[in-house]
């Protein structure tokens, strides 16, 4: 196998986006092109305000673009131009028909694989760096060797990709390992040999780990699962510290220095979100019980009902605190993205604690630094809560900063944990001032200095602690 000169992505997305423009930074030799079907999303990528916003992304976007990083609508053209191709389409949860709410949903997959089938007119590597369900790649490899001719040759290897949203970049530069998945065959080996030297331009050897195809799909699903897992477990336990006096932020710290489990990925919250750890869980519960094995499928359903129940509780309590009840009470959200530092809001704890609070009749008052409203009212708008997007505006007021939502609220709700929201950043005491009294605060992300804010006035209620405990 040659080295590998061009490559396409399909699928400019939060992933394809960064993690090519990443080689087209590291392989000035390469030439790289992102293509889309959505003509928008192409359109913002070669333009000044990029479709995501992504610490750093726009510095490596700026260097290539035009140079050996090219965005484009035209899927066919880069297809036929490319030595290798990634898939990094979207695989959202299936809607409807069999597995619906679990399944992973392939059809962007599989239109992706079929038109590399039906336009290339030479040999390339295909490459899943979509999440998809164990065995997915021999879907593709069925597809593709249907249309396999004596001079057209098709690879397959699966190279998940495990960034995260917000810290993208420096996933992609410092990556902890790259996996590279490939069929034990000679040729499955050279394959996964010139995807493992297009990394080798800026990751060392030892972080490119090779495995059979099988592995590196299970590996994917099985990491998401396991940190899902983690943060499950430490929710759950904040239930317990909230009802015994225990600290979470404690009990997470003591646990976390065993150096068999390690400090990350033990904070508190409101619930997760993000596009990934739900959808893969129910993936690897939907594989689980299509093997026959009921009690793994609900071992790992068991952490997303646990996700579920945290932001229930949640809301619960904040229903509780607020003598019962919400109606007509204007409640200040501040944070609607599903973590810090992105815009995106999929499946965002958000969503689902603001729909809760307009069912109870509250009013809410909505404020992010990076999610616009259009977005807020496209993810708030659901037939049968609130049908339609002119009712969503009626219930919500989306502000300009946490200063305007906080404007006569009786409550403040801490649902993404910003830095501009930390109390040595916003100027709590203007908060309060213009609050309700009593001004209640109810922290969902353990980010500020509940005995500090006390003393201000706010009556402050934090996830996994209770004021009794003394440190809350
Ligand atoms: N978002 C993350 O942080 C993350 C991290 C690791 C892995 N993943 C996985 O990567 C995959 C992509 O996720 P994403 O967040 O980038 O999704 P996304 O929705 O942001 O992007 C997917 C893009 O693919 C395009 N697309 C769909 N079908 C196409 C086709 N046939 N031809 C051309 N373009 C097509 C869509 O228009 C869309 O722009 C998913 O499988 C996801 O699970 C996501
Ligand atoms: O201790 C923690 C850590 C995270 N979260 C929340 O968990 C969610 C997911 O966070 P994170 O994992 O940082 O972001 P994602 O972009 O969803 O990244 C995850 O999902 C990606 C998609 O598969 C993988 O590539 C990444 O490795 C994996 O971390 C967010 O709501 C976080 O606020 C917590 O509540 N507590």
């Amino acid at each position: 196998m040659t080295a590998v000169k061009s490559i396409c992505c399909i699928g400019a997305g939060y992933v394809g986006g960064p993690t090519c423009a990443v080689i087209a930074y590291k392989c000035h030799d390469i030439k790289v092109t992102i293509v889309d079907v959505n003509p928008a999303r192409i359109a913002a990528w070669n333009s000044d305000k990029l479709p995501i916003y992504e610490p750093g992304l726009e510095d490596v976007v700026l260097a290539r673009r035009g140079k050996n990083l090219f965005f484009s609508t035209n899927v066919d053209g880069a297809i036929q131009e490319a030595d290798l191709i990634f898939v990094s389409v979207n695989t959202p949860t299936k809607k409807s028909g069999m597995g619906a709410g679990r399944a992973a949903d392939l059809a962007y997959v599989e239109s992706a694989t079929r038109r590399i089938a039906q336009v290339a007119t030479s040999s390339k590597i295909v490459v899943e760096k979509s999440t998809v369900p164990c065995r997915t790649a021999q879907s593709m490899r069925t597809i593709l060797e249907a249309n396999s001719t004596d001079k057209i040759h098709f690879d397959i290897l699966s190279n998940p990709e495990f960034l995260a949203e917000g810290t993208a970049i420096d996933d992609l530069l410092k990556p902890d390992r790259v996996l590279i998945g490939a069929l034990q065959t000679p040729e499955g080996i050279r394959a996964q040999q010139a995807l493992a030297d297009v990394y080798g331009h800026w990751v060392a050897k030892e972080s490119i780990l090779t495995t059979n195809l099988w592995s590196s799909e299970l590996s994917k699903l099985a990491a998401n699962a396991m940190l899902a897992q983690r943060i499950s477990s430490v929710n759950a336990l904040s239930a317990i510290c909230e009802a015994t006096g225990a600290d979470v932020d404690e009990v997470a710290y003591a646990c976390g220095r065993d150096s068999r489990l390690g400090s990350k990925f033990l904070k508190a919250s409101v619930g997760f979100g993000g596009s990934c750890f739900q959808k893969d869980i129910l993936n690897l519960v939907y594989l689980s019980e299509q093997l026959n094995l009921p009690e793994v499928a609900a071992y790992w359903h068991q952490v997303v009902i646990m996700n579920e129940y945290q932001k229930k509780r949640f809301v619960r309590n904040i229903i509780k605190t607020l003598f019962n009840t919400i109606t007509n009470k204007k409640i200040a959200v501040l944070g609607f993205a599903f973590k810090k530092d992105t815009g995106d809001t999929r499946e965002s704890a958000a969503i689902t604690l603001i729909k809760d609070f307009i069912q109870e009749s509250a009013r809410v008052a909505i404020y992010d630094p990076k999610v616009d409203r259009q977005q807020i009212v496209m993810d708030l708008s659901e037939p049968g809560v609130v049908d339609t997007q002119q009712q969503v505006e009626k219930h919500v007021q989306i502000c300009s900063s946490a200063y305007e939502a906080a404007k006569d609220a009786d409550a403040v709700v801490l649902v993404t944990e910003w830095d501009e929201f930390r109390d040595d950043q916003l100027d709590y005491a203007k908060i309060y001032d213009g609050m309700h009294k009593p001004a209640f605060l109810f922290d969902g992300r353990l980010l500020v200095n509940a005995p500090k804010l006390r003393k201000m006035g706010f009556k402050v209620n934090v996830i996994g602690k209770t004021e009794l405990a003394g440190k809350a």
